[in-house]
C-alpha cells in the first residue's frame, strides 16, 4: 500500500533507496497510510483547532489485519477530532481490500493480445509481407538471369572435374573403398581372422555392386542412345544442359559455388528488453537512472514483437516518467540504440496511461523505405465527409485525414514536399464529385494542373498582381458571399433536417440548397499575405473562412514555405485545426506551423534531415501528433487521377465554373467595378440608400455577377473600399419609414475618389463574386 502525505524521516530515506518497493517501504511488514485522528497530547489539548487532521500529519504504523478495517473507519468525523480525550486512531486512506476493481478477473482492464499475428490480420503488414516475397523473387530471377553467361562459363570449366568426381565416387562405391581403412588396420595388427572376414565381405559387396551396375547400365545406355539418336533436339539439349549443370555443380568447390548470392544478408539487430533498458538508462533522466540501477520500474506489459517492417516494444516507464519525456529525447535514444534516427519512433499509447511508451524501431530509415501506392490512385471515389488516405506512418500504415469541418495548414522549407502533400488532398477532393474546388497555386509551375478541369475556380501564376487578384476574387467570393448565403440557408432549414446547424452529407447532396462542400486551397499563400496591396484583406477574409467556414462546409487549406509572422498572420496560424509540418529550420517556423510551444513539447520538424522529403509531423487529425510521409503521386499519376475525377463529375452533373468552360473574368475579361456599378444604380439625387435596394438593382444590372447578394455580402464587399454600412432611415415604396442597413452617397463618392487616386491608370479589380474587371479612374 502507498501513503499520502509525509512519513517520518526514516521511512522517507528508506523509500528513496527503494523506490519501487510497493509492499514494504519501511521494512516493517505491510504498512497502511493513516490520517492522524485527534492526537491527545498536552499541547493539542490547549488548542482544539490544531487537532484537526492535516495532510502533513499523516503517520504510518504497522497495518492492522485487513479484516479489522471496517468500512466505518473511512469516515473521519471532524467534530470527533475536536473531542478532548479522544484516542489516536489510525484511519487508512487506501480502499478496503476487496473493494478495488480488479479483484475478480472480469473487473480487470487487462489488454487482450490478438490471437492472430499482425502479419495475418493487418492488411498493411500482410501487403508488406506479400510485396517483400514478390520483390525478392523478382530480384533473384533478375540477378541470376544477368549472370547466365558467367554460370555457363563456370559450368564448362567444371564439367570435366565434376565428371572425374562422379567417376571417382562410383569407383569407390563399386570397390567398397570405405572399408579399406578397416582392412589396413587388420593387416597392421596382424589380425588374420579379422582381415579374412573383411576381405570376404568386401568381395561380396563388390560382386553385388557390379551386378547392380550391370543391370542399371542397360537402361542407362539405352536412354542415352534414345536421347542422342531419337529424342527431339530441345529435349536432348535440355537433358544435356541439366546433366552438364549437375556435373558443373559437382565440380565446384565450397569456396566458389556455381551460383552467386543474390542477397547479402543485411541482418537488422533484434530489439531486446536489455537494449531498451540500457538505452533508457542513458537518457540522463534521474527517475529512469534509478529504475535502471535498481532493476525495477521499467516493465514490458507485452512481448517485443515484429510489427510491419520493424520491432515493437510496449514499455511501462517508471512512475513519473511520461512517453513525452522519451519522445523529446528521440535522437539520444536512437544513439543509445545504435540505430539511425529515422528508424527510432517512440510514441505514447493513446489508450493507456501517460507512462506507457510504444517504441517502434524500423529495419530501415523512414526516408529509405518504399513509398506505398495511394489507395485511390487506380480506382474509387472519395467522400470528404469521411477520412481519406493522406499518408503512411513509419510502419507503413495508412494515415487518414478527415478534412470536413476543419482547416489545414501545411508548412515547410522549399522543396520538401508541400505541393505533393497538397496534391493528395486536391486529388481526394476532386474524386468527391460533390466538392466544389477553388484552387490557387501561386508558384506558377502548374503542380496542381491535373485537377484544373474539375475546378470551379483554378489559377496558377507566379504571384504577380493578376495572380494575387485572381486569388483574392476566390477569397472574396467565399468570404463575402458564400458564408452569409450558406448561414441563411442553414438557418432557414427545419431543425430535424439540420439539428446541429451545420452542413451534413444529406444537405450537401441536396443540389437545390447549394450546400456542397467547398475546398479552397492556396499554395504559397505567403505571397498573398505579404502583399502590401492585398495582405491585410486576405488575412481578414481567411480568418473569416477559418472561423465560420467549417460548420458551413467550407474547408480552407493553406500551404506556405515561409512560416513567419509577416508571411502567415498569427490569427490564421493559431486557428488552423490540422497542421502538417515538413522539414523546417528553426523553432519559430516549427511553432508557427504546428502551434505555440510544440517545439518545447518535443514535437520537432526541425529534426528531419535533407533526405526526408515528404515526411512531416501531422497534428490535429487525431489524439496525438504523428510522423507521416504523404503519398507520393507523380505528375503522370496525378494526370490520370485528375481525368478520372473529371469523368466522375461529368457523370454526377457537378461540373461548374471554369470546369464547364466558363471563362473567369480576368484582367483581360469584361471590365466593371463594384463602386461604379453602385454609382450607376443609385437614384440621382439620393444621398443615402438601403443595402437591400442596391442589391436588387445590382442583380438587375449584372445578374451573372450580383445575383444572390444580400446586405451582409454587400457590406463585406464594401469594407475593403473603406465604406462601412450602418443604419439608414428612409421610407419604402408605400411611404413607411424604417431604419435598415445602408450607406451614404458621400461615402461612395469618397471611396471612388480614393480608388481613382490610387489608380490613375486603369487597373484590374475583382468583385466579390470572384469575377474580375477593371476599375477606372474617377
Ligand atoms: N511523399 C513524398 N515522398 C517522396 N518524395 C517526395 C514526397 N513529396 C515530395 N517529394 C519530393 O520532394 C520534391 C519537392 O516536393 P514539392 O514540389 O512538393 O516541394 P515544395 O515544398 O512544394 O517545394 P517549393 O517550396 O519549391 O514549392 C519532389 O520533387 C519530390 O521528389
Amino acid at each position: 500500500m502507498r501513503f499520502i502525505g509525509r512519513k517520518n524521516d526514516d521511512q522517507d530515506s528508506d523509500r528513496d533507496q527503494r523506490p519501487d518497493d510497493d509492499n514494504d517501504p519501511i521494512g516493517m511488514g505491510e504498512v497502511v497510510p493513516l490520517h492522524r485522528e485527534p492526537v491527545r497530547t498536552d499541547a493539542d489539548a490547549t488548542d482544539a483547532d490544531d487537532s484537526r487532521p492535516r495532510v502533513q500529519d499523516v503517520i504510518a504504523r504497522p497495518a492492522p489485519a485487513a479484516e479489522s478495517v471496517a468500512p466505518a473507519d473511512y469516515d473521519v468525523d471532524p467534530d470527533e477530532d475536536d473531542e478532548e480525550g479522544a484516542e489516536v486512531r489510525p484511519v487508512p486512506v487506501d480502499p478496503v481490500p476487496g473493494s478495488v476493481p480488479g479483484l475478480f478477473p472480469w473487473d480487470r482492464t487487462d489488454e487482450r493480445r490478438a490471437p492472430i499475428p499482425l502479419w495475418v490480420s493487418d492488411a498493411a503488414t500482410r501487403k508488406a509481407a506479400v510485396r517483400w516475397v514478390g520483390d525478392m523473387a523478382k530480384h533473384k530471377a533478375k540477378f541470376h538471369a544477368v549472370r547466365t553467361p558467367l554460370y555457363a562459363g563456370r559450368v564448362a570449366v567444371r564439367v570435366p572435374r565434376g565428371g572425374a568426381r562422379v567417376l571417382r565416387d562410383y569407383t569407390r562405391w563399386v570397390t567398397d573403398a570405405e572399408t579399406r581403412p578397416l582392412r589396413a588396420e587388420a593387416v597392421r595388427k596382424a589380425d588374420a581372422v579379422e582381415h579374412m572376414k573383411l576381405a570376404q565381405k568386401t568381395a561380396e559387396r563388390q560382386k553385388a555392386r557390379l551386378a547392380i551396375s550391370g543391370v542399371l547400365a542397360v537402361p542407362v545406355l539405352a536412354g542415352l542412345a534414345v536421347v542422342v539418336f531419337a529424342a527431339p533436339v530441345p529435349v536432348a539439349v535440355l537433358l544435356a544442359v541439366g546433366a552438364a549443370s549437375w556435373l558443373g555443380v559437382r565440380g565446384g568447390t565450397e569456396d566458389t559455388p556455381l551460383f552467386g548470392r543474390a542477397v547479402v544478408s543485411g541482418k537488422v539487430p533484434e530489439l531486446t528488453s536489455d537494449m531498451i533498458i540500457r538505452a533508457l538508462g542513458s537518457l540522463n533522466n534521474s527517475l529512469l537512472n534509478n529504475a535502471v540501477k535498481s532493476g525495477r520500474g521499467i516493465t514490458f506489459p507485452a512481448p517485443i514483437t515484429r510489427e510491419g517492417p520493424g520491432w515493437r516494444a510496449d514499455i511501462d516507464l517508471p512512475h513519473g516518467v511520461t512517453a513525452n519525456d522519451i519522445m523529446e529525447k528521440r535522437s539520444a535514444l536512437a544513439s543509445a540504440l545504435r540505430r539511425p534516427l529515422g528508424c527510432v519512433w517512440p510514441e505514447p499509447d493513446p489508450n493507456q496511461h501517460e507512462g506507457r511508451l510504444v517504441l517502434w524501431v524500423g529495419d530501415k530509415d523512414m526516408a529509405q523505405s518504399r513509398a506505398a501506392a495511394w489507395p485511390l490512385a487506380r480506382k474509387g471515389k472519395a467522400d470528404l465527409f469521411e477520412p481519406f488516405a493522406f499518408a503512411t506512418d513509419q510502419r507503413g500504415r495508412t494515415v487518414s485525414l478527415l478534412l470536413m469541418f476543419a482547416n489545414m495548414l501545411i508548412g515547410a522549407m522549399p522543396r520538401y514536399g508541400k505541393t505533393f502533400a497538397l496534391r493528395v488532398i486536391a486529388l481526394a477532393a476532386a474524386l468527391d464529385p460533390l466538392v466544389r474546388l477553388y484552387v490557387y497555386e501561386l508558384k506558377g509551375t502548374g503542380d496542381l494542373a491535373s485537377i484544373e478541369d474539375s475546378c470551379h475556380r483554378y489559377h496558377s501564376g507566379p504571384a504577380e498582381t493578376e495572380d494575387l487578384e485572381a486569388t483574392m476574387a476566390g477569397l472574396r467570393e467565399i468570404a463575402n458571399v458564400e458564408l452569409s448565403r450558406r448561414a441563411k440557408v442553414i438557418k432557414s432549414l427545419p431543425k430535424d433536417k439540420c439539428p446541429e446547424n451545420k452542413v451534413t452529407p444529406e444537405l450537401a447532396a441536396n443540389k437545390s440548397l447549394g450546400l456542397f462542400p467547398i475546398l479552397l486551397m492556396i499554395d504559397e499563400c505567403q505571397e498573398l499575405f505579404k502583399s502590401d496591396e492585398f495582405g491585410a484583406e486576405a488575412a481578414e477574409l481567411c480568418e473569416k473562412i477559418i472561423k465560420r467556414g467549417p460548420a458551413l462546409g467550407i474547408i480552407l487549406v493553406l500551404a506556405t514555405q515561409k512560416p513567419d509572422s509577416k508571411s502567415l498572420p498569427t490569427a490564421i496560424s493559431s486557428n488552423m485545426g490540422i497542421r502538417f509540418c515538413l522539414r523546417v529550420m528553426d523553432q519559430t517556423a516549427n511553432d508557427m506551423v504546428l502551434g505555440t510551444s510544440t517545439y518545447k513539447a518535443g514535437i520537432r520538424a526541425t529534426e528531419f534531415k535533407a533526405k526526408d522529403k515528404g515526411i512531416g509531423i501531422l497534428l490535429g487529425h487525431g489524439d496525438s501528433h504523428q510522423t507521416v510521409r504523404s503519398y507520393y503521386i507523380d505528375g503522370p499519376a496525378a494526370e490520370a487521377i485528375g481525368k478520372r475525377a473529371h469523368q466522375l463529375r461529368e457523370k454526377a452533373g457537378t461540373l461548374s465554373g471554369q470546369a464547364t468552360g466558363e471563362t473567369p473574368q480576368t484582367a483581360t475579361g469584361p471590365r466593371y467595378s463594384l463602386l461604379d456599378d453602385i454609382a450607376a444604380v443609385l437614384a440621382p439625387g439620393a444621398d443615402k440608400v438601403w443595402s437591400e435596394t442596391i442589391c436588387d438593382r445590382l442583380a438587375d444590372l449584372r445578374p451573372d455577377v450580383y445575383r444572390g447578394w444580400d446586405a451582409t455580402g454587400l457590406s463585406n464587399a464594401l469594407k475593403p473600399h473603406g465604406i462601412t454600412t450602418g443604419q439608414v432611415w428612409l421610407t419604402d415604396a408605400t411611404g413607411k419609414g424604417a431604419n435598415r442597413r445602408g450607406f451614404t452617397r458621400a461615402d461612395l463618392d469618397k471611396a471612388r475618389r480614393a480608388a481613382g487616386q490610387a489608380k490613375k491608370t486603369t487597373k484590374p479589380v475583382t468583385d466579390s463574386d470572384g469575377e474580375m474587371g477593371e476599375e477606372e479612374s474617377a
